[in-house]
């Protein structure tokens, strides 16, 4: 399973504070990222990060890209509800596609924490389920 981990700029030293907190957890996933929040991660942490493009520059686009292939299962997008986004468009076009295809988004740090506990207690292991499922339709 693998976990999507994005940040605003407001929100990237609370992104590593979490990083720090649940890092025992998410060693055990595969972790992907848009560009300047996986180097912080990277830099902050002893996490491994699959680094994409910057969010501004497209990164965002390539995490929903993985979404449709099914290579994404959970994403934490610490989001940052107080300024105005140029690349606004991409940030609803992942949420959709989150929507879409059922993968848990967390927002925020109170939802991402319940899922990353919901996680490690195994409640989203329906996602290989369904993984299986759609592939073969
Ligand atoms: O802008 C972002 C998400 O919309 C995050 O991108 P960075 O991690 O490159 O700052």
């Amino acid at each position: 399973m693998n976990i999507a981990l994005i940040a605003h700029d407001e929100m990237k030293d609370t992104m590593i504070g979490f990083c720090i907190a649940y890092e025992r957890i998410l060693k055990k996933y595969g972790l992907y990222g848009t560009g300047t929040t996986g180097k912080r991660i990277m830099d902050e942490t002893d996490l491994n990060v699959n680094r994409l493009a910057s969010g501004p520059l497209g990164g965002d686009q390539q995490i929903g890209a993985l979404i449709v292939s099914q290579d994404i299962d959970l994403v934490i997008f610490l989001r940052d509800p107080l300024t105005a986004q140029a690349h606004e468009p991409d940030i609803q076009a992942l949420i959709r596609l989150c929507d879409v295809y059922h993968v848990p988004i967390a927002t925020n740090l109170a939802s991402a924490e319940i899922f990353i506990n919901a996680l490690n207690r195994g409640e989203l292991s329906w996602r290989e389920v369904r993984k299986t499922t759609s592939q073969r339709v």
